[in-house]
């Protein structure tokens, strides 16, 4: 890494709560992290921007409905659509998926509980700079806690996104394999991660940010801070 830290911006929403761990996770990683509000129209010059969990607004409407029309939401779109990398975690992905910068939608979880526990998840892909630390194949164990993570998209989506090969990380069992058994909310295909066509959108319902401290837990989550980091 180069003598600057790059910097990352954590976006906050009213009810945000995983921003803090966020914070926290950059820092740990080697990046400057940089609180952003969701008031303000720019990014304070970060190269690198993390939505991070928690019930911004409530989810009133649909988690993350009422964020993707924030002021930050218009910098957030025009920093992804000028290539910069954006790290969405739970909130911050059902917020993309409103915004429009990823594909799909999220439906209340298949036994419409609230869930909170460790899942296995199967990395699909490593062709793209944030999910240039894991490799293929890879299982990694990571919390999810949501209630709203039933990825959904129609038919025609769901083929057009498995044929560009957008997903990122499917659910699956702890050797691998992809199951019902192993699905935890009943998202389509097992979907529990997604990138845009271009790569530098990344959404994910697990919660990378609270295992990058060897001292908690083992650290599956470094690889994603990680990649963000070095990517910004
Ligand atoms: N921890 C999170 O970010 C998940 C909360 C989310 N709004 C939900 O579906 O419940």
């Amino acid at each position: 890494m180069s003598w600057r830290r790059p910097k990352i911006g954590v976006v906050r929403f009213p009810g945000s709560n995983r921003d803090a761990d966020a914070l926290r996770a950059v820092e740990l990683c080697g990046g400057e992290a940089v609180p952003i509000w969701h008031e303000s129209e720019d990014l304070l010059g970060v190269t690198g921007v993390l939505i991070p969990g928690g019930f911004s607004y409530g989810d009133y409407l649909r988690a993350g409905a009422m964020a993707a029309h924030s002021p930050v939401m218009r910098a957030v779109r025009r920093h992804a659509e000028a290539g910069g990398p954006v790290l969405g975690i739970c909130n911050g992905f059902q917020i993309l998926l409103e915004a429009g910068l990823l594909p799909g939608a999220m439906l209340p979880n298949r036994s419409l509980r609230f869930i909170h526990r460790e899942v296995y998840l199967r990395v699909e892909r490593d062709d793209t700079p944030l999910l240039a630390k894991l490799r293929r194949g890879q299982v990694v164990r990571l919390p999810i806690a949501h209630k709203e993570g039933n990825w959904f998209a129609s038919g025609e989506e769901l083929s057009a996104i498995e044929a560009k090969g957008l997903v990122a990380l499917r659910y699956c069992s702890p050797n691998g394999e992809v199951d019902e058994a192993h699905n935890p909310n009943g998202a389509l295909h097992a979907v529990a991660g997604l990138t845009n066509p271009e790569g530098n959108v990344l959404g994910m319902m697990p919660h990378p940010e609270c295992r990058v401290d060897p001292l908690v837990a083992e650290p599956f989550g470094r690889p994603f801070i990680a990649a963000l980091v070095e990517a910004s």
